[in-house]
């Protein structure tokens, strides 16, 4: 079994009405429900059972304190961090402190956005970084991190790059 938490920072509560140019119609319940159905195909393709928890919070501390519980429990993170991306130690202190398997998601491709978007103060503690394909970075993220995963608690060996 693996365990993964799906974590949104602040204002992708407002999914699917916010800047849809942007960041697509998707809502994040939308978001929710495909990656649940996602994760059901890849549990049965990769012969294991896949547990999502979602949360999303605007509030950096209890951003922080979602981080450190995953990482704690040894679940694998997706976070889309939103504008604490581009500002937050804390969180990213708290996916180092925590040694939190995670992958920072983002729905549109902030390095061809404004200045302020192109870094990240948590890519350096994440396992990777995945942007720019709306809806699907999630997908993405949730085919990158199982077999890390499953390597990591020794079901399968030598998937990642590292
Ligand atoms: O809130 C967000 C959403 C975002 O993380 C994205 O998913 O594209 C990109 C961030 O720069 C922005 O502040």
């Amino acid at each position: 079994m693996v365990s993964i938490h799906v974590l949104n920072g602040p204002n992708l509560n407002l999914l699917g009405r916010r800047e849809p140019d942007v960041y697509g119609r998707f809502t994040l319940a939308d978001i929710e429900t495909r990656l649940r159905a996602r994760a059901a195909a890849l549990s049965a393709s990769m012969g294991t059972t896949i547990e999502l928890t979602f949360a999303q919070t605007n509030i950096e501390g209890e951003l922080v304190t979602l981080v450190q519980n995953a990482g704690l429990a040894g679940a694998g993170v997706i976070l889309n961090a939103g504008a604490y991306t581009h500002t937050s130690i804390a969180l990213r202190d708290a996916i180092s402190g925590a040694q939190a398997l995670a992958i920072e998601v983002h729905l549109s491709n902030v390095h061809a956005r404004e200045q302020f978007r192109h870094h990240s103060m948590i890519a350096a503690v994440a396992h990777g970084v995945i942007a720019g394909f709306g809806a699907a970075s999630y997908d993405l993220a949730l085919e990158a991190i199982v077999p890390l995963l499953q390597e990591r608690a020794g079901t399968v060996k030598g998937v990642g790059n590292h």
